[in-house]
């Protein structure tokens, strides 16, 4: 099956600087794939160009199978952003409930996207009255009430608790199970070993394309932010970037 994304040789410049420097990655479908890198390694840019919102230098980037940005994938894709995309002057059911009508969905979709999140004690409760883990759970839902059969998380677990982090990821991999594709960044390295693929990035360079599994062994540690380390150390040394192709 085709993959859900392909990103080819993609080269981003942003305020004179280049962000991204030729990246070559595959998104395959029905799976949790992590996006892990350092703060400011790429990782909103990478994504905003899945979605079709970067301006990019060049390279293609491939989406469910037409160019990023295409005007029908706009149903087919949901995308959270770092900064909660919610009206704070309504509550988190009206919201919800408000994306789930422009996707042409029922009241009863977004109240199951609202208790998928954890925030059903809340839904009544206004978004700016909400703490910042619970408002960021709050443009969860949101993003993901159209059932999008591509999901792109920007740290979407930052501000959670681990009981609530665990349930997410739980949430995410159901979602996967049943079709879905998502695409989920963050920089804490021990969400890693959740994902069923990893894209680890660093200073604009792909260090890593692969299964969890695969990285350890090719790095023969078991701790994925040790196994990151060495990745990084052997690219750094000139050796060949550990990655799908060079496996
Ligand atoms: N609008 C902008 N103008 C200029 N440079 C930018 C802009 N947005 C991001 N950058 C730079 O691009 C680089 C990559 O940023 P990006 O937000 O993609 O990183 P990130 O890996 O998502 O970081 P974080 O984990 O902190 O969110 C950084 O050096 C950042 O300073």
């Amino acid at each position: 099956m085709e993959d859900a994304i392909t990103v080819r040789d993609l080269v981003v410049d942003r305020g004179r600087r280049r962000v991204l420097h030729g990246i070559d990655c595959t998104v395959p479908r029905g799976s949790v794939t992590g996006l892990l890198g350092p703060s400011g390694s790429g990782k909103t840019t990478l994504m905003r160009a899945v979605v079709g919102v970067q301006v990019i230098d060049s390279g293609t980037v491939t989406v469910l199978g037409r160019p990023a940005g295409s005007a029908d994938l706009r149903h087919r894709v949901g995308y959270l952003t770092q900064a909660p995309s919610v009206y704070a002057d309504l509550t988190v059911r009206e919201n919800a409930r408000y994306f789930a009508a422009l996707q042409g969905r029922h009241a009863a979709d977004a109240d199951r996207a609202v208790a998928d999140v954890g925030l059903a004690d809340a839904a009544t409760q206004l978004v700016g009255t909400l703490s910042g883990g619970q408002r960021s759970r709050a443009s969860l839902a949101c993003a993901l009430v159209g059932d999008p059969e591509l999901v792109i998380l920007d740290e979407p677990t930052v501000g959670q608790d681990p009981v609530l982090r665990a349930d997410l990821w739980a949430r995410f991999h159901e979602m996967a199970a049943a079709g879905t594709t998502l695409l989920v960044s963050s920089h804490v390295m021990d969400e890693a070993a959740r994902c069923d693929r990893l894209l680890l990035i660093r200073e604009g360079r792909l260090v890593a394309d692969d299964t969890p599994d695969a990285i350890r062994e090719r790095t023969g540690v078991d701790d994925l932010e040790e196994a990151f380390l060495r990745l990084i150390r052997s690219s750094e040394a000139g050796q060949q970037p550990a990655g799908k192709e060079a496996s």
